[in-house]
């Protein structure tokens, strides 16, 4: 078994010490090498910190699986969706997902239109901050914007961006990520429930909260499937909704189908869990990155217009001529590492890795934030420098070993294509119209908020936005 950080029997290994994670992380690694195990309560937890040895991980058949945690599925009993299924129901919904990504969007124009009308609501956004001259944080738009996004993917709708009821499915959805962490106490302490009632242990860490978010969350989805049902063109799907109700109905005689109502429930929830946060936190970061790294936001503001004619989006076509802005959303991506030890993968057989045997039920976490910092892929790696990413002539260097914000191999990120298209269009769209920075004498701290170690959370701070003309 590879070495780490064992600790006691039932409670694992409990750090004490006021270390980050990541600098945690990387103590472990100086101290044991690429790959070793923490255990986390009763949870053998593998991370591997070398992009090679996690592309073989996350491509090996045996290492495809999700946990088997509850509050990974929400606290329900069936592993549906995408997120955190396995096998079938995994295979069947990540392919009709991606195959809906490319159907509705990339290269044809729906969703491409969807992110430049929620872009020009967020410029309005911006402007009336702009037109403020006081200090604030990001405007809350943001969030709506990437919301909108989704459901016009899953539902053909936008919604207002003061529209009560967007905000309040947005402020659930945060809900659910903040529950997140203390929900996950039982699946890593499960004997927690021979000692404690089930109603407090359910009141305590907030599994009874999460139940009830999670069921509001889909009463909103309940209402759209049932008036696509009613509303339903064969010869002319419009959305996600409808392509998953034909597929539901084309199948609904094979044995192996595993298209079910229940089923869409759980994939639209995990395309807002997975696409909303991740998006909209990436934006901020590379807003923060930004004002810092002054002379990057001028670079890239010269870029944009230079390329783009003023009051124009991007679309992707436009992506070539836009290495630098590329250059600024990937060191954002590589700097913040967001999720930083990527989504959990379990061994579902016993298997060996870099030498070593991997129980069958070990956890396996890529550490893309050490990865993301490690000299050995990347020249003063603590620097946001978003010319690593450009060659002599000034194009745009696609390679990067050591970089992984997307994870790789068969469950690598199926929203990625559109996240870098937000990036892209929204971040080209801020730059040709405004400047970016910290408010005089105060500071802009980079650190993530420290509650949640594994989701690199921006924290809210003020910035100035000032139009440019
Ligand atoms: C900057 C934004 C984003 C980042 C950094 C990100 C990152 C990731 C990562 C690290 C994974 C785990 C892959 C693995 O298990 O190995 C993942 C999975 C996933 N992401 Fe994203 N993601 C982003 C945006 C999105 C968007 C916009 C969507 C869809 C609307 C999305 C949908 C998903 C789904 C459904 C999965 C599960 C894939 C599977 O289990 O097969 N993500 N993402």
């Amino acid at each position: 078994l590879p070495p780490g950080r064992w600790g006691l029997p039932l409670l694992g290994y409990i750090p004490l010490t006021t270390k980050s994670m990541s600098q945690q992380l990387t103590d472990l690694r100086n101290k044991h090498g690429d790959i070793y195990i923490w255990r986390m309560g009763t949870q053998l937890m593998v991370f591997l910190h070398d992009h090679n040895l996690v592309r073989e991980a996350f491509n090996r058949p045996e290492i495809q699986d999700r946990p088997d945690w509850r509050s990974f599925r929400f606290n329900l009993e069936e592993k549906l969706g995408i997120l955190t299924s396995n096998d079938h129901v995994w295979l069947n919904n990540r392919r009709f997902t991606l195959k809906q990504l490319r159907d509705l969007g990339m290269g044809k124009s729906k969703l491409v239109e969807a992110v430049h009308t929620q872009t020009r609501l967020l410029l309005e956004e911006f402007k009336k901050q702009a037109d403020g001259r006081k200090p604030m944080p990001v405007p809350h738009g943001l969030n709506i914007v990437i919301i909108n996004i989704v459901w016009q993917m899953v539902a053909g709708k936008q919604f207002a961006l003061d529209d009560p009821r967007i905000n309040e499915f947005n402020d659930m959805t945060d809900d659910l990520i903040t529950s997140f962490g203390l929900t996950a106490a039982p699946d890593f302490l499960p004997w927690l429930k021979y000692l404690i009632p089930s109603p407090i242990l359910k009141h305590v860490f907030h599994i009874n909260a999460m139940d009830n978010l999670r069921d509001r969350l889909l009463q909103y989805f309940k209402e759209e499937i049932d008036h696509h049902k009613e509303t339903l063109d064969p010869d002319n799907p419009r959305d996600l909704i409808d392509a998953y109700l034909m597929e539901m109905e084309e199948r609904k005689d094979q044995p192996d189908n595993t298209f079910n109502e229940n089923d869409l429930f759980i994939v639209i929830l995990d395309l807002f869990f997975a696409g909303k946060e991740t998006t909209a936190s990436s934006l901020v970061w590379l807003i923060y990155y930004l004002a810092t790294y002054t002379e990057a936001q001028h670079k890239m503001q010269a870029e944009v217009d230079e390329v783009l004619p003023k009051g124009t989006l991007a679309t992707l076509q436009d992506r070539a001529r836009l290495p630098y802005t590329e250059a600024v959303i990937h060191e954002t991506l590589r700097v913040s590492s967001l999720i930083s030890t990527g989504v959990s993968h379990a061994a579902s057989k016993d298997t060996m890795l870099g030498g070593y045997v991997i129980p069958k039920g070990a956890i396996i976490n890529s550490s893309n934030i050490t990865i993301h910092h490690s000299s050995r892929y990347w020249d003063e790696p603590h620097l946001f420098k978003p010319e690593r990413w450009l060659d002599n002539n000034g194009k745009f260097n696609t390679k990067k070993e050591g970089f992984m914000p997307f994870s790789i191999g068969k469950r690598q990120c199926v929203g990625e294509g559109l996240a870098r298209m937000e990036m892209l269009i929204f971040s080209s769209a801020l730059m040709q119209n405004f400047t970016i920075t910290i408010p005089p004498g105060a500071t802009l701290s980079l650190e993530s908020v420290p509650r949640n170690p594994f989701f690199r959370r921006h924290i809210i701070q003020n910035l100035m936005v000032t139009a440019r003309n």
